[in-house]
């Protein structure tokens, strides 16, 4: 009895035999073993926290906020929900990080609306006891967001000024997923005007000055591309869906009449010279060779497909912005003429506005060949070629509403297409393929309206949330808690968005605590919609039968979608 000093210290030992002997038995594994003794821990904190609680021994919100976030550490986001939301309907004068826990954990249960509600109330009682921001260089905001201060008051007020940022941000993945880009941008600049030192802020602030405002000479005077200044349709080769597919949701975007099933389009004529190809395709060698060497991966995770941001390369944003003004915007503009409230997309169509631009390379020599199905968040998207058909074999975009029809085209021409169409990037087998992408909002003009992105889904996830506490009582043991089972269950939808270590978001790919397993989920995560879709970032992920892309099971996921979800993981 070596080293035992008292009953306690005998109970410990006796606690520990007990589990060693588990592993010992081959019965569990020491991982197991570890998750269910953390398991019980956590489960003694969040009791004692109760009882400190109704003893008044400590600040209540802190209190609050440990129990949730233990709740969160045993993966029962019901329980951190009810937690939060009672303390803060019981109290008026709401401590700012439980209103925002509370708020992301309703956005990650895709509860948009109460989420919305206390993101709005937040930033509200900021802008009323605070004048905006002046912007700091990165380095002096920097010291700010991190400042060391004996007392916390400067700690404080920066952990307030992170919370109203999140508010936001959050704010503004609200309206995306609404299909409302316009507001989400309108959003993110209020934000940004007030907290111009919070860098998702900052950034999409920036995103919008370079593709709405920021002109540089010889784009403003008209040089560049003149070579689809008046798009007539007739250049365009149009497709439309199929007799299986007349009820397409993508169609409710525009006027039926006008419209005549027609989704997809591509031009007769190439829109990009070949000069201009190789000039935008150098720039991403370059950028690739300036940043570590490769191509990185902006969007993607298990499908481990090679993409740039357009707007990461500086010479080839005036490039895109003369692009659209003079060729791809009037495109859009005679191949959707009216849409759906009876506006059309302005003359020349610049109400078009850029949501994302990417490069995005598909080599068979790694494994980067092909895209998932999903439908962009977009209103309307772009796939233009920048190399040559007889560089690859395979390619192409698939689209299910047109049958299942693939449709590729030559080096500088352009694919025109309604962005919440399902579609897929056809596997190439041979060579390499690249093509710019582009998704597209129209100002002013929410799509998701017209496609069923709007409105609560409480009901919907009444029911889940049944299905998840179910699966909860029912996976308590060791065994059956462990990761991938049950965080596949609290979904409740068998399949699950999970987290790589480099922040992608991956179908399939299960991840071991619940909590990153479902990081996913609230971004518009796993949302099963009318059709059966999943909608995960910016991108909408279909699952049905005709998913025959789902090889690599990858999800499209921005990293600023990631960054936003482990800030609720950070708790
Ligand atoms: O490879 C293609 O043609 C489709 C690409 C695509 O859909 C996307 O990047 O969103
Ligand atoms: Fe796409």
């Amino acid at each position: 009895m070596t080293g035992i000093l008292d009953a306690d210290d005998m109970l410990a030992k006796l606690d520990e035999d007990h589990w060693n002997a588990l592993v010992a038995s081959g019965e569990y594994t020491q991982k197991e073993v570890d998750k269910a003794r953390r398991k019980l821990a956590v489960r003694e904190e969040v009791s004692m926290c109760k009882a400190m609680l109704l003893m008044g021994l400590k600040a209540k919100d802190e209190l609050v906020l440990r129990i949730a976030s233990l709740q969160l550490e045993l993966e029962k986001r019901y329980l951190a929900i009810e937690t939060l939301s009672q303390y803060h309907a019981q109290h008026a004068h709401v401590n700012t990080q439980v209103s925002l826990l509370l708020a992301k954990l309703y956005f990650r249960d895709d509860k948009k609306n109460k989420a919305s509600v206390l993101c709005q109330e937040l930033v509200d009682l900021y802008k009323e006891a605070n004048t905006p921001d002046t912007e700091l260089t990165e380095d002096a905001a920097h010291t700010l967001a991190s400042p060391s201060d004996p007392d916390g008051y400067r700690q404080q007020r920066a952990k307030d000024k992170q919370a109203v940022a999140d508010a936001f941000y959050i704010l503004g993945w609200i309206a995306i997923h609404a299909g409302d880009h316009t507001q989400a941008y309108t959003v993110w600049e209020d934000g940004y005007t007030w907290l111009p030192n919070d860098k998702r802020l900052r950034k999409q602030h920036r995103k919008r000055y370079c593709w709405d405002q920021e002109r540089v000479q010889g784009e403003a005077d008209g040089k560049g591309q003149d070579g689809c200044a008046n798009a007539p349709v007739d250049e365009m080769e149009a497709f439309s869906v199929d007799e299986a597919h007349q009820a397409e949701l993508a169609l409710n975007l525009f006027s039926r009449r006008t419209q005549k099933n027609r989704v997809v389009f591509r031009s007769k004529k190439p829109i990009i010279p070949e000069d201009e190809r190789q000039m935008v395709l150098d720039a991403c060698e370059q950028f690739a060779a300036d940043n570590g060497g490769g191509w990185g991966t902006v969007r993607h995770c298990s499908v481990p497909t090679t993409d740039v941001a357009v707007e990461d390369i500086p010479i080839l944003r005036p490039w895109l912005r003369t692009l659209m003004r003079k060729c791809l915007a009037p495109m859009l503009r005679a191949c959707f003429p009216l849409l759906a409230d009876g506006t059309d997309l302005g003359p020349r169509g610049d109400r078009v506005r850029i949501h994302d631009a990417f490069v995005v390379r598909y080599d068979a020599a790694d494994r980067s060949v092909s895209l998932p199905t999903h439908s962009d968040t977009s209103s309307l998207s772009f796939t233009v070629a920048l190399t040559e058909q007889s560089g690859y074999e395979g390619g192409g975009t698939w689209f299910g509403a047109l049958g299942g029809k693939v449709v590729d085209a030559p080096a500088g021409h352009a694919v025109a297409f309604a962005g919440p169409l399902r579609h897929a990037g056809h596997p190439i087998s041979h060579g390499t393929r690249t093509i710019l992408v582009l998704f597209c909002y129209i100002e002013g003009f929410r799509y998701g309206k017209y496609v069923g992105f709007d409105g609560e889904d409480d009901l919907e996830h009444e029911h889940a949330h049944s299905e998840t506490s179910e699966s909860v009582h029912a996976f308590n043991g060791v065994r059956e808690s462990g990761g991938e089972s049950e965080t596949k269950r609290l979904n409740g939808l068998g399949m699950d968005g999970g987290v790589d270590k480099t922040g992608r978001c991956c179908d399939g790919v299960l991840s071991v605590s619940g909590v990153h397993g479902d990081v996913c989920r609230g971004v518009g995560g796993v949302k099963v919609d009318a059709s059966g879709g999943q909608m995960v970032g910016r991108k909408k992920k279909q699952c049905g039968d005709d998913d025959k892309y789902d090889v690599g099971k990858g999800y499209i996921v921005y990293n600023e979608t990631y960054e936003l979800m482990t800030t609720i993981d950070a708790k």
